[in-house]
């Protein structure tokens, strides 16, 4: 029987030198879901990004994806194992083009052998039409065409958060990290950055994790939002009951002082 969690975090903890950036959170994320992380900064939202796709090794807790405990496993086994993810700041081979970066996701689907690249044999030239193949579909779905041929480095910045979301899609992920997809965007930009959140999750039909900082976003977007502060898990619920939860509303605004 399928699994209807696709991630589950049990009890996560990590510390740096005396600060605990990650103090026993737990959440868990459906197979249909948009599940968003949010906190004031130095919360400890990217340090769990970071352990769940392997950038660090928390102390101790369990992170199962898709029925396997992951935690500790390296980055590229867990990307493999199909979690994908973005950062928050693009990054993205500037002086290579859309099609070029979008091409890089699909590595793990190439499983051809040098010596049959070389000859540009049977399997090999099968899997890189696939793969052409998929990366097209790619810049339909987001509407990259009239940069399909550029270098990345030329483009508008929302333009190259759509990239580096397009090669995460790219890997056919089980499971898709976002940190701060709409970051530094004006809000022409993250309109269009929302639509395209949206279908990936009803059309693509692929389970997303958001962090964001921009409340708009995760209120309108979100099924269920896990609110973290100094890095403890303090609400989890729907975006209309977090927003009155007084522990969030004094997280975010601080304590009220009595005058
Ligand atoms: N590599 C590190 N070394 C030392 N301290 C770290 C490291 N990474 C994070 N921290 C600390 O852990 C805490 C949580 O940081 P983290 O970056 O996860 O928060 P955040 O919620 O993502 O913040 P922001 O919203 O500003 O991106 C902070 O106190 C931060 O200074």
């Amino acid at each position: 029987m399928a699994l209807v969690t696709i991630l589950e975090c049990h009890d996560l903890r990590l510390g740096f030198a005396g600060v605990k950036a990650i103090d026993g959170v737990s959440f868990s994320v459906g197979r249909r879901e948009l599940f968003a992380i949010i906190g004031p900064n130095g919360a400890g939202k990217t340090s769990i990004f970071n352990v769940l796709s392997g950038v660090y090794r928390p102390q101790s807790g369990r992170v199962v994806f898709d029925g396997t405990d992951i935690a500790g496993k390296r980055p590229h086994a867990i990307a493999a194992q199909g979690m994908a993810r973005t950062f928050q700041n693009v990054e993205l081979f500037a002086n290579l083009t859309v099609l070029d970066n979008l091409m890089l996701g699909r590595h793990n689907h190439i499983r051809y052998g040098p010596l049959s690249a070389i000859a540009w044999l049977g399997r090999a030239r099968r899997e890189e039409l696939a793969s052409r193949a998929a990366i097209e579909t790619i810049v339909d779905f987001l509407e990259l065409e009239q940069w399909r041929r550029l270098p990345v480095g030329l483009l508008p910045y929302g333009v190259q958060k759509r990239v580096e979301l397009g090669r995460a899609l790219a890997m056919e992920p089980k499971l898709l990290l976002l940190d701060e997809p709409v970051g530094g965007m004006n809000r022409e930009e993250t309109e269009d950055m929302a639509r395209f959140i949206l279908d990936i999750r009803d059309e693509l039909d692929i389970p997303i994790l958001l962090v964001e900082h921009d409340m708009g976003l995760v209120m309108d977007l979100a099924d269920r939002v896990l609110v973290v502060d100094f890095g403890r898990p303090i609400a989890t619920g729907a975006p209309a009951e977090i927003q009155h939860d007084p522990d969030v509303i004094r997280a975010y605004l601080g304590e009220v002082q009595p005058t």
